[in-house]
């Protein structure tokens, strides 16, 4: 009458009736009160256990003064409290950075994660569809960590068994809105865990000034603004090349003069050559005289420029042939930096065929083969479309500013670098809040991280200008 199915038992089914569903009456486990006090038990201690672990310094707080209260009695706990918080104001005003980083940001993510991120966990998680309600339980990643900066929270998450991490990155925004945050950036720490970073205040929201002109020759990665995090942004010239994209008023100019002052010092040591090729006639032409004779605008004195670069590369290439293997800036062998401003002048918008395709050669060759003798090009470029710039995977470092469309983002950075919270399309386009403000991609990491580079004004570039000729006479 039954069709057994594997697993089925029909001495389970209790009533059926033709032309009715078959009904089932489950089965019920009758689970001993010991066991189910003994799980909540080991569930209390180890919750216990692991918020002393991860926040001892809030611990200490609550724990403390109650302790004494109930050991001693309200006074002692009042007078043991009062010189333990007037040890910490004492240390709070005496050295700010060291109470920030070992209390401060401690007691802050304490408070935050029980307030923000426990509070609204499950209603987030289940609204979102980051969490499932399955047979009437709800089945919730879960809250491992929550640390403060002074920009952010960086909140760990364990994902459930079978989540992908583009799972979270579709639901940023939800998350973001969810916990009150501007934006939620993801990031994986391991398998299974997830970094999500919601900033609370923007450290890049205001223009940075010029970094100092740095005090000893160095070709090494320069500083040339500002992370997120408010380390130093450090770009690497030598040994790569680099591709600036950035909508017209995004700040590219800054990059590339953030760049030319913090080699300056290396300029003036014979480490570093500048050529710049300026098509627009705008912005290089400011500080002409930094790069020398090695400045060009017109497209024909482009493309002579950059035959020039790739024949420096192949006499090195073919001097170095089975001696070395990498460039060590030398006076004799200086790293030549060539600094193009909107490339797409002379590759896509350039009417002449046979120089533009003369251009686009000198570019692919000195991109191709040029780094490891000691030839980088740093471009910069408006319209990251392929049709625009062919080239643009030749550089394997690229800079997202401010760019028109969401989808031009992983154009620049690479597919998932929009999910992944590089919003270069949402970058304001007031110069003070957004101009010179990026995504990069870092060595050390796939994520993309957020940057400001430090504007350097024009009184800054006549400055620099003045220091080139001064030491250029004393030579
Ligand atoms: N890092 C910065 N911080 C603050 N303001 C900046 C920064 N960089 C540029 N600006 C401001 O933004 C304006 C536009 O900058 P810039 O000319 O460098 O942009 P761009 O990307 O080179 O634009 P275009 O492609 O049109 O030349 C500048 O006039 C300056 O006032």
């Amino acid at each position: 009458m039954f069709k057994k199915l594997p697993g089925d038992e029909t001495r389970k089914l209790v009533s059926t009736t033709p032309d009715t569903a078959v009904v089932f009456r489950p089965v019920v486990v009758q689970t001993p009160a010991i066991v189910t006090i003994v799980i909540l038990a080991w569930r209390v201690l180890a919750g216990l256990v692991r918020t002393v672990i991860v926040h001892p310094v809030a611990v200490a707080a609550l724990v403390v003064p109650v302790t004494l209260t109930l050991l001693y009695g309200w006074r002692v706990a009042l007078i043991v409290s009062t010189v333990l918080a007037s040890l910490l104001i004492g240390w709070y005003l005496g050295d700010r950075e060291s109470f920030t980083s070992c209390v401060g940001w401690r007691l802050l993510a304490f408070w935050r994660r029980i307030w923000i991120y426990r509070r609204h966990w499950q209603p987030v998680m289940v609204i979102s569809g980051l969490g499932r309600h399955l047979r009437g339980r709800d089945y919730l990643p879960r809250l491992v960590r929550v640390e403060c900066d002074s920009s952010a929270d960086r909140v760990t998450v364990r994902m459930l068994s079978g989540q992908a991490v583009k799972d979270w990155t579709d639901r940023a925004d939800h998350l973001a809105h969810g916990f009150g945050a501007p934006a939620c950036r993801v990031t994986i720490a391991r398998a299974g865990r997830l970094v999500l970073t919601f900033p609370r205040s923007d450290p890049l929201a205001t223009p940075l000034p010029a970094v100092p002109v740095p005090a000893s020759a160095d070709v090494g990665p320069v500083e040339i603004g500002r992370c997120e995090d408010g380390t130093p942004w450090r770009l690497k010239v030598h040994g790569t090349h680099v591709l600036v994209a950035g909508a017209t008023g995004a700040g590219k100019g800054s990059v590339i003069w953030s760049t030319v002052r913090a080699l300056l010092p290396a300029v003036r040591a014979g480490l570093v050559e500048l050529w710049a090729l300026d098509p627009k006639l705008m912005e290089l032409s400011y500080g002409r005289e930094l790069f020398g004779h090695r400045y060009a605008a017109t497209p024909e004195e482009c493309a002579d420029l950059l035959d020039e670069a790739v024949s420096v590369m192949q006499k090195r290439a073919a001097r170095f042939a089975g001696v070395r293997r990498s460039h060590v800036p030398t006076v004799d062998d200086p790293f030549v930096l060539v600094i193009v401003d909107e490339v797409a002048f002379l590759t896509a918008y350039q009417p002449d065929r046979a120089l533009r395709q003369r251009i686009t050669a000198a570019l692919a060759t000195l991109t191709t083969q040029g780094r490891a003798v000691g030839v980088g090009v740093l471009a910069a470029l408006q319209d990251p479309r392929k049709e625009v710039m062919n080239i643009r995977n030749l550089f394997p470092d690229k800079i997202a500013l401010r760019l028109d469309e969401s989808e031009q983002v992983d154009m620049v950075l690479g597919d998932g670098a929009r999910d992944r919270g590089a919003h270069a399309d949402l970058i304001s386009p007031r110069p003070e809040l957004g101009a010179g403000v990026g995504y990069v991609r870092l060595e050390t990491s796939p994520e993309p991280v957020r940057v400001r580079a430090a504007y350097v004004s024009d009184t800054d570039i006549r400055a620099m200008v003045a220091a080139r000729a001064d030491w250029g006479e004393a030579a």
